[in-house]
C-alpha cells in the first residue's frame, strides 16, 4: 500500500506572486515538513496571487487532480480587501472544522495581539483536509507548533498534533511525527507501532 503523504502547499501573495519580493511561505513549509515528518511525504508547491477564482481552482486541483491529502495555503487571511483565501477555502469545503481556525488563534494571540484579526478556517474537501495559515513567514511554525514555555514544556498544542489522526479519520495515509518538532496526538485504539526513522 502507497503510504506517502502528498501535501500541497500554496503561497497566496500578491506581491510575492508578482516579484515584488521573494516568497518565503513556500520555503518555511517546506523547511517545517522536513523537520517535522519522519513517515514518508511529498509535496506540490502553487506561489498564486490573491484572486478568489484562482485560489478555489488551486486548491480544487491540489485535492482532486493531485491527490493532496493534506493542503496548507499561506497569506490573505487578514481584513484586508483583496484577503480572500478563508473565502476561496470555504467555497470548495464539503466540512467545516472550526477547531482549526479557533485554535490557531489562540496560539498566534501568544505571540501578536493581531491574531485576532486572521480569519483563517479549515475544512475537509472530499478526503483532503485544507489549513490556511496567515501570511507571515513565522507564523507557519508558530501555528503549527504551538507555544513553549522556557523549560520547552508545551503551553499551547500546536495544530499538527491533531492532523495526523484527522488524516487517519478522512481516509489518508498514516503519519509519523518527529516528537522533539511536534507530537501527534491519537487515542491509544488507533496508535499504529512505530515504522519512520526516529
Ligand atoms: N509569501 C510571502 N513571502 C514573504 N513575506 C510575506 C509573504 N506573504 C506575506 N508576507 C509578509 O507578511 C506580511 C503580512 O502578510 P499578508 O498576507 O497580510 O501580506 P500582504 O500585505 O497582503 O501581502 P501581498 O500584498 O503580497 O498579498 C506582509 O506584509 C509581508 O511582510
Ligand atoms: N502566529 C502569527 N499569527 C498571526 C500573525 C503573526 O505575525 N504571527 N499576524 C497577524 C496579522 S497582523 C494579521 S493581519 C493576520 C492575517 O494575516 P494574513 O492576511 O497574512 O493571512 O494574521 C495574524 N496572525
Amino acid at each position: 500500500m502507497n503510504n506517502e503523504l502528498c501535501i500541497g502547499l500554496v503561497s497566496i501573495s500578491d506581491r510575492a506572486s508578482s516579484g515584488m519580493y521573494a516568497d518565503q511561505g513556500l520555503p518555511a513549509l517546506e523547511a517545517w515538513f522536513t523537520d517535522a515528518l519522519v513517515s514518508p511525504w511529498r509535496m506540490v508547491t502553487r506561489l498564486i496571487a490573491d484572486e478568489q477564482a484562482l485560489i478555489e481552482q488551486t486548491l480544487i486541483e491540489l485535492c482532486d487532480t493531485a491527490g493532496c491529502h493534506l493542503v496548507l495555503t499561506t497569506g490573505g487571511t487578514g481584513p484586508a480587501i483583496r484577503d480572500v483565501t478563508p473565502e476561496a477555502t470555504l467555497a470548495v469545503a464539503h466540512k467545516i472544522m472550526p477547531g482549526f481556525g479557533e485554535q490557531m488563534r489562540q496560539i498566534s494571540l501568544q505571540f501578536v495581539p493581531t491574531a485576532l484579526l486572521s480569519r483563517q478556517v479549515g475544512v475537509i474537501r472530499g478526503q483532503s483536509l485544507i489549513l490556511n495559515l496567515p501570511g507571515q513567514p513565522k507564523s507557519i511554525k508558530e501555528t503549527l507548533e504551538g507555544v513553549r514555555d522556557a523549560e520547552g514544556n508545551q503551553r499551547v498544542p500546536g495544530i499538527f498534533a491533531a492532523v495526523p489522526y484527522c488524516i487517519d479519520l478522512i481516509g489518508g495515509p498514516y503519519i509519523e511525527t518527529n516528537e522533539a518538532v511536534i507530537k501527534a496526538f491519537r487515542p491509544k485504539s488507533a496508535i499504529r507501532p512505530k515504522t519512520g526513522a526516529q
